[in-house]
């Protein structure tokens, strides 16, 4: 803010015809001491530069951290249905905020020091001429607020539109063989194009909105400086003001003017940095419907009874679509039950409740008595085992994978979990348990395994199986059946098993048939096929018709397997 006065000074020194050395000093003392100032404010400059990013990077990491942290912890709706748009707002909302409150915030403070002491040395040098110039600030400031509102509206729409943008990309790149195998190319572009489409509209308008405002804040400045070159020549020539003094005067207007403009670009980021913000806290300050970590613990040590009492469910993204009507089912500690009925009926959806990925609309689910929404959720699902129709690997090694519900897990308890689990296939990869896999590098059969040896070696009390339909060869399905009839047999484990082949069927100690969201025959393999009318035999009906022999006993080891039958499966 010295080089304005120190120049007019010079001028006045080199023009005058009596030249008197400004304070006192030698021309050399003078370009030294400015030299010093310079230096000073170069280094300050470096240091400012270097702790504002790190600052700024440190806030966007805890930032994410912290994103990333509260997006997984919310219930799974709320994700799966892109409704939080948490990719977004992890990698472009936080570095807006980060930015706004570092870089922005310091170009704030500087603009601030600039306008105010330039506008300080102006009423100094000639109240008139700064009076003059201050003529322009009230519109121009007024410009800035319009400005600065209308760009924050635009941030938060653009904010949006590049959240849907990234959600088409993410959905299509994580289906890429699907996308490739249906030649799906030129669709897939198209839904792109439009959702960038809308980016680029809406950058247009601020593209637009920023033109007109810099431009006519540009002009009026030019125009300010013009008035303040006419009047102030005028009071040159009539001795009122040096030359000097004149052009400290003019160097000080475009140092407050460009203060000015910096304060509105510094209003209008935070304004972006605002709405950053606002997305970046709605989804840290958002209670999971399903909330972690309140309730109680579960009593250790017990594994059941499991009770579904009365239990109604919908989807909350399909209200008034009830899945499930008035469902009653009592699983014993250690009891294996087998849940069949038609494909869409509602049996993966009995395990999503279980897991409280959702909770009943009415009714409650029970364990040992008390309603499972007392137990807080970590605890509930540490006792849980599960494996899925289709399971996630992560990538990492085999290990890490089977390790995922225990990471403390020693190596022989792993390998105990993958021999119970029969994943001999294992031992024969060259690497064995440190091969390192990725999200598709196994077989259907050897995911399904390798799943129940995850969920093995967290020793559940109770575990929730939804049998592979359709990716198994026979000899797959037998070892995974095999698989399943130890844990049935050891009866060490609550098992609820979302059943679709006979072989898995009839090895379970209970069937319950799901009809129409409700359970409309329960009882053994036995029980029920012998029953008039049954519903079991009826549903059963493909496949009880393609067995040859006996039809499986559920004591017995041997029991023949299902041959693949596409009707059937479509059936069940
Ligand atoms: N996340 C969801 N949001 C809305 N509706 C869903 C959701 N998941 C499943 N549904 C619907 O709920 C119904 C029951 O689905 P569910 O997956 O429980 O059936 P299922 O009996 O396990 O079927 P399958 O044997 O084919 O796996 C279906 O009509 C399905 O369309």
């Amino acid at each position: 803010m010295s080089v304005p006065i120190t120049l007019g000074k010079l001028i006045d020194f080199f023009s005058s015809t009596n030249p008197q050395i400004p304070f006192g000093l030698s021309v050399w003392q003078a370009s030294f001491a400015l030299l010093a100032l310079f230096t000073a404010g170069a280094l300050a400059n470096t240091g400012r530069a270097i702790l504002m990013r790190m600052a700024g990077q440190r806030i966007v990491a805890r930032l994410r951290e912290r994103t990333y942290a509260a997006a997984i912890r919310q219930e799974v709706e709320f994700v799966e249905r892109g409704e939080g748009d948490v990719l977004s707002r992890l990698s472009v909302d936080t570095s807006i905020v980060g930015e706004s409150v570092t870089q922005n915030l310091s170009d704030g403070l500087r603009s601030i020091v600039m306008s105010t002491v330039g506008l300080g040395a102006m009423f100094y040098l000639s109240p008139t001429l700064t009076l003059l110039m201050l003529a322009v600030v009230p519109p121009v400031s007024l410009g800035a607020v319009f400005y600065g509102r209308y760009l924050k509206q635009l941030s938060n729409k653009t904010q949006e539109a590049m959240g849907e943008m990234t959600k088409v990309a993410t959905e299509a790149l994580s289906a890429l063989r699907t996308v490739q195998a249906y030649n799906a190319y030129g669709q897939e572009e198209n839904k792109f194009h439009e959702r960038v489409n809308k980016v680029l509209a809406l950058a247009r308008r601020e593209a637009t909105a920023s033109g007109i405002f810099f431009g006519s804040t540009g002009w009026s400045g030019n125009v300010t400086l013009l008035a303040l070159l006419g009047y102030g020549g005028n009071l040159v020539s009539l001795g009122e003001i040096s030359v000097g003094d004149l052009t400290s005067l003019l160097l000080y207007t475009v140092y407050v003017g460009s203060g000015l403009q910096m304060l509105t670009t510094f209003f209008s980021s935070i304004m972006r940095g605002i709405g950053a913000g606002t997305r970046i806290f709605e989804l840290l300050d958002r209670r999971p419907a399903i909330p972690p970590d309140t309730g109680v613990p579960v009593p250790p040590t017990r594994r059941g009874p499991v009770k579904f009492e009365g239990v109604h469910f919908e989807y909350p993204s399909r209200k008034g679509v009830e899945i499930l009507k008035d469902l009653n089912l009592e699983l014993d500690a250690g009891e294996s039950v087998a849940i069949v009925g038609k494909s869409g009926g509602g049996k993966s959806s009995i395990h999503a409740l279980l897991l409280r990925y959702y909770d009943p609309v009415r009714g409650k689910i029970t364990f040992d008595g008390q309603d499972i929404r007392e137990f807080t959720v970590t605890s509930w699902r540490q006792i849980i085992g599960i494996v899925p129709q289709d399971p996630v690997l992560f990538t990492g090694t085999i290990a890490s994978n089977i390790a995922y519900g225990n990471p403390s897990a020693s190596r022989e308890e792993i390998e105990q979990a993958a021999r119970e689990a029969n994943c001999e296939f294992i031992w024969g990869m060259p690497k064995g348990f440190d091969t390192e896999i990725g999200r598709q590098s196994l077989s259907g059969g050897q995911r399904q395994r390798l799943a129940i040896a995850r969920a093995l070696l967290k020793k559940p009390a109770i575990l929730a199986l939804d049998e592979a339909t359709s990716s198994l060869d026979a000899t797959s399905e037998r070892r995974v059946n095999d698989a399943v009839d130890k844990i049935l047999r050891s009866r060490q484990t609550t098992v609820l098993i979302v059943a679709h082949r006979l072989s898995t069927i009839a090895r379970a100690e209970r069937i319950a048939v799901l009809e129409d969201g409700r359970i409309t025959e329960l009882g053994t393999y036995r029980q029920l096929l012998n029953r008039p009318d049954s519903r079991f035999r009826a549903l059963m009906a493909a496949q009880l018709n393609s067995l040859v022999a006996d039809p499986p006993n559920g004591d017995d080891p041997a029991a023949p397997e299902t041959p693949e039958n596409p009707e059937t499966k479509e059936m069940i």
